[in-house]
């Protein structure tokens, strides 16, 4: 009789800083021969096509499948969106979830039925479709450990009184009740959703509740490094059945993978078409001089804001070159058009502007030198992997308070939270790219070796990795 095979349903947000950690386990997972079927919305579905044509071809046991999001195809998906966004996944695709995985136990076709489910943290609907079928689920949260953490004692604080506080509280004053961040952790550094005057503040509650409902799920998938977030890892250990640490999920896949992958190939999974002109402008640039500017996938600037980042990075006289996404506007205007006219667009010899870039690439180059960020989950990691140090301007979730402990902790760069004005940003600037840099690059060497490490064969990443895998493979 044929062995039963281990097939891995993975469901991540619809999101590019979900999707792509989510897709390079699905790919770690084929390597080691486990089918693995992916599931991505319609919409999404059709811009990555090009990434799923690839990587169906590269794994012969990578499957693609799409649902809707409930939202219309012209509908916008950035961060103001994420209500409606949320609030349509809860009432369209859970039941579209639960009828593909009735179709997939059919056993139909190439693939054996599907014998646990990876979910994103922020869909937990899942946890109980899978119940249905009496299908493990494992919690993939694709942020940090200590923003982990901190959701996790939420309630508590709540309970304490030291939440609900409102914008216009004190920011400064510290926060007690979060085990391991004490003399550290700010009301400023938490998730930007606690300033909310309101305790049912509906994206508090959302985060809050997605969080606990976690410790439902057989075991979660943290996409971090031991030797980076250890402290938090153990507190979060006595509220989950199990943790599997597997981080830098980028550089551990790449590092895996057995196929030479062109620099031009699109397995990388960008929502965006990248704007490769930017890597033949960085070629020509001198080593370490290059500020790399880039807030991510979602976040939304106002014409204000744009305006001081443009005149603070002008000022400081460095080279810099920034991504300015399409949609990147909180007004229906082109970032681009913005810009003061005395200024030719295009690529000039000090600054280059594109609407995507070929991030971790970028980060590599020998020309960069520096990272202007919002702190989301992913760059953060991939700038430490690249040994590139931050200056980091978050705006929520999780952005709060990784940019805190990469300034406080891991001083791998700066913090400039709540502040936007053209001379901070020149400061900033100065500061990381001249004034204190050899001193930051101590740390950011230190931390870029340790995430080498953790991915190595005997490394703690790869060590759980390896733990996942066996663990997978019992039926
Ligand atoms: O020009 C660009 C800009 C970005 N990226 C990639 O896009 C991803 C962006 O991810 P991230 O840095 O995590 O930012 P967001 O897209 O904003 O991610 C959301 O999801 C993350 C994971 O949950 C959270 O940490 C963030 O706070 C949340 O905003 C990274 O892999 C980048 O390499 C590119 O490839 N090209």
């Amino acid at each position: 009789m044929e062995q039963p095979q281990p097939h891995v349903l993975i469901l991540p947000f619809p999101a590019q800083g979900h999707i792509k950690p989510m897709l390079c386990l699905a790919q770690l997972l084929c390597n080691a021969g486990i089918h693995v079927t992916f599931i991505n919305s319609h919409h999404n579905h059709s811009r990555l096509i090009h990434s799923i044509q690839a990587l169906s071809c590269y794994f012969p046991t990578l499957h693609f499948e799409s649902i809707s999001d409930g939202l219309s195809e012209d509908d916008p998906r950035s961060l103001p969106s994420f209500p409606d966004l949320v609030s349509s996944i809860k009432s369209v695709t859970k039941h579209l979830f639960r009828e593909l995985l009735v179709s997939l136990n059919r056993g139909s076709g190439p693939r054996p039925p599907v014998t646990c489910v990876i979910a994103d943290g922020i869909m937990s609907f899942s946890i109980d479709v899978a119940a249905e079928f009496g299908t493990r689920v494992i919690i993939f949260r694709t942020f940090s450990a200590c923003c982990l953490w901190i959701y996790l004692c939420v309630p508590k604080l709540i309970a304490e009184g030291q939440l609900p506080f409102g914008a216009d509280d004190d920011l400064e004053r510290e926060i007690e009740g979060v085990p391991g961040m004490e003399g550290i952790l700010r009301r400023r550094d938490l998730p930007h959703a606690c300033r909310s005057k309101q305790i049912d503040d509906p994206l508090l509650q959302f985060f809050v509740n997605e969080t606990l409902a976690m410790t439902r799920a057989s075991s979660i998938i943290l996409n971090t490094f031991e030797e980076l977030e250890a402290p938090f890892l153990s507190q979060i250990a006595r509220l989950v059945p199990n943790i599997y640490t597997i981080g830098p999920l980028h550089a551990l896949t790449k590092s895996r993978n057995r196929i030479s992958i062109s620099p031009t190939s699109s397995l990388d999974a960008s929502l965006i078409k990248e704007d490769r002109s930017c890597m033949t402008w960085l070629d020509s640039q001198p080593l370490r001089s290059v500020l790399y500017v880039s807030f991510g996938s979602l976040f939304v600037l106002t014409r204000l804001q744009l305006l001081e980042f443009w005149h603070g990075l002008v000022n400081s006289g460095q080279r810099f070159l920034w991504v300015l996404r399409p949609d990147m506007m909180s007004r229906d205007e082109n970032a681009r058009d913005v810009i003061p006219s005395d200024v030719t667009l295009g690529t000039q010899e000090k600054w280059c502007i594109v609407g995507w870039a070929p991030q971790e690439e970028v980060l590599a180059h020998p020309a960069v030198g520096g990272f202007l960020t919002h702190s989301g989950w992913n760059s953060t990691l991939e700038s430490i992997v690249a040994g590139v140090p931050l200056i980091c301007w978050p705006q929520l979730s999780d952005q709060m308070v990784n940019s805190r402990w990469v300034s406080e902790i891991w001083r791998i760069g700066l913090d400039m939270k709540d502040t936007c004005d053209r001379s901070t940003v020149e400061k900033m600037v100065r500061v990381l790219m001249e004034e204190k840099r050899a001193e930051i690059m101590k740390s950011v060497d230190q931390f870029a070796g340790l995430a080498r490490d953790s991915i190595s064969q005997f490394g703690s990443s790869n060590k759980s990795l390896q733990k996942l895998i066996e663990d997978l493979k019992i039926l």
